[in-house]
């Protein structure tokens, strides 16, 4: 059986400061769902409350229709990964699966199990203190699926991993997806959202920015232009947004690279590079939400 999420109103304050502002979103089976947010957009309140780990100021998060702390088998519904500082230092990646095994009643078979899914098995032996990031990320993989959960959620799963690394972890949700999971990942580097997720909940100062398709979520890559005649090519680029970086750099939205080169030829001006840009975090949010924030 799927297992949809659904958060509605979510909202928490610490004191004065407002971590999450009425925040609604769907999470659907079967699919990744990005968590998108600069440094402390709420990403992680979000997930805490939605565990019940943090209890909301108001608004709701549930599975299945059902919230976190009233599942009957909480780790065998939602596997979740909120960091990575808890390793104890003297126990080795295999000890540390079978702590979470017992609390959750898995027996070792299932260790054994998640321990290979997830290639734990190649350095099962080693303390956790020598583990590399990467190992660590698998470590703590393997432990959120020790119950075999419906849904993930995941903080930042990507933290660390070098592009082997995310390419495997790209792999591997995509797999889980494709079993019918609902997965949640967060991530504040849009790029690494862009290869693990097929959708996007993004967030800014705790408050819902927008939900997208990864492929709607950066706009058209922008052209930047060096020219002596910086001023002409602006001249001959009608319907172009053009922005003046410097007296020699320009960097125009709404062409593509072809259609700029084609018009500064048309217009006698020497291109002394031209590039393409791809829009930035910040760029993103602008065009997600119409420049109004
Ligand atoms: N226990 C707390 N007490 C006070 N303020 C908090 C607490 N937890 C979080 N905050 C504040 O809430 C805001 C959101 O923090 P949160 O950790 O949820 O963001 P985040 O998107 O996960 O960021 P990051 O990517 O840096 O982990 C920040 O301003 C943070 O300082």
């Amino acid at each position: 059986m799927t297992l949809p999420i659904e958060v509605r109103g979510l909202t928490k304050t610490f004191g004065d400061v407002a971590a999450v502002t009425d925040l609604s979103f769907d999470v659907a089976p079967g699919a990744v769902t990005g968590f998108l947010g600069p440094n402390g957009a709420g990403k992680t309140t979000t997930m805490r409350m939605m565990l019940g780990l943090v209890t909301p100021t108001s608004g709701t998060a549930t599975f299945g229709g059902a919230r976190y702390t009233d599942l009957r088998r909480p780790t065998s519904t939602v596997g979740a990964v909120l960091d990575s500082a808890g390793f104890h230092p003297g126990h080795t990646a295999l000890d540390h699966l079978r702590v979470y095994a017992r609390m959750g009643r898995h027996g070792e078979a299932r260790v054994r199990h998640v321990a290979e899914l997830t290639g734990v098995t190649a350095f099962a032996g080693r303390g956790t203190r020598a583990l590399s990031t990467g190992m660590r990320q698998r470590l703590n993989l393997a432990t959120a699926l020790l119950g075999d959960p419906r849904a993930l959620l995941l903080d930042e799963p990507g933290n660390g991993l070098d592009p082997e690394g995310i390419a495997w972890l790209r792999r591997f949700l995509r797999g889980l997806a494709a079993e019918g999971r609902t997965i949640l990942v967060s991530s504040h580097v849009l790029a690494e959202i862009e290869q693990l997720a097929d959708r996007v909940v993004v967030i800014s100062g705790g408050r819902l920015a927008a939900t997208a398709a990864v492929g709607e979520l950066s706009g058209a890559p922008a052209v930047h232009v060096r020219s002596p005649q910086a001023g002409p090519l602006a001249a001959a680029l009608p319907g172009a947004r053009v922005e003046r970086l410097a007296p020699d750099a320009l960097r125009i939205h709404g062409l593509t690279l072809p259609e700029v080169a084609a018009a500064a030829a048309a217009a006698s001006v020497p291109l002394h590079g031209i590039t393409l840009e791809r829009p930035t975090l910040e760029q993103m949010f602008l065009h997600l939400t119409g420049g109004s924030r």
